[in-house]
């Protein structure tokens, strides 16, 4: 259990991977307790956070689908470096101004365009109805 002392805080804590929030800790411990309340407030806002995202990334895969089956009836590659290039250059201007670790950005546009890239290998090797 996590020794929440007026002495000690979370960093100087040797379980801090396993401790989970305890009601009983903050029943007997005013700060605590206050620490528990903000945190629940922030997960509402992480929650609503990650809700927008999965929205937006549904909103996304639905947009680049239709790029793929434009591609695939056209012709052209699945990929396009030259896109992905001002994409990244973009983003990475949007997270600076965020102030958000532009890494952060780098890896999710990794994730997402790779993903898509995938999707439209499929679609162009088993047709706009396949499903993919
Ligand atoms: C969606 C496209 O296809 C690929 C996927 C991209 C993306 O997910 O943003 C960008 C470039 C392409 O490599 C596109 O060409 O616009």
């Amino acid at each position: 259990m996590t020794d929440f002392s007026e002495t000690s805080d979370v960093s100087s804590s040797d379980d801090w991977c396993n401790t989970a929030i305890d009601d009983a800790q903050a029943r007997a411990n005013p700060r605590v307790a206050q620490a528990v309340e903000r945190i629940t407030e922030l997960r509402q806002s992480i929650d609503n956070v990650d809700a927008a995202i999965v929205s937006l990334l549904a909103e996304r895969f639905k947009y680049t689908a239709e790029v793929g089956k434009l591609k695939a009836q056209a012709g052209f590659a699945p990929e396009d470096r030259e896109r992905e290039q001002r994409q990244a250059a973009r983003l990475n201007e949007v997270a600076v101004n965020a102030g958000l670790d532009p890494s952060v950005e780098e890896h999710y546009l990794q994730f997402v365009v790779t993903e898509v890239k995938r999707r439209h290998q499929c679609i162009a090797r088993a047709g706009a109805k396949s499903g993919c």
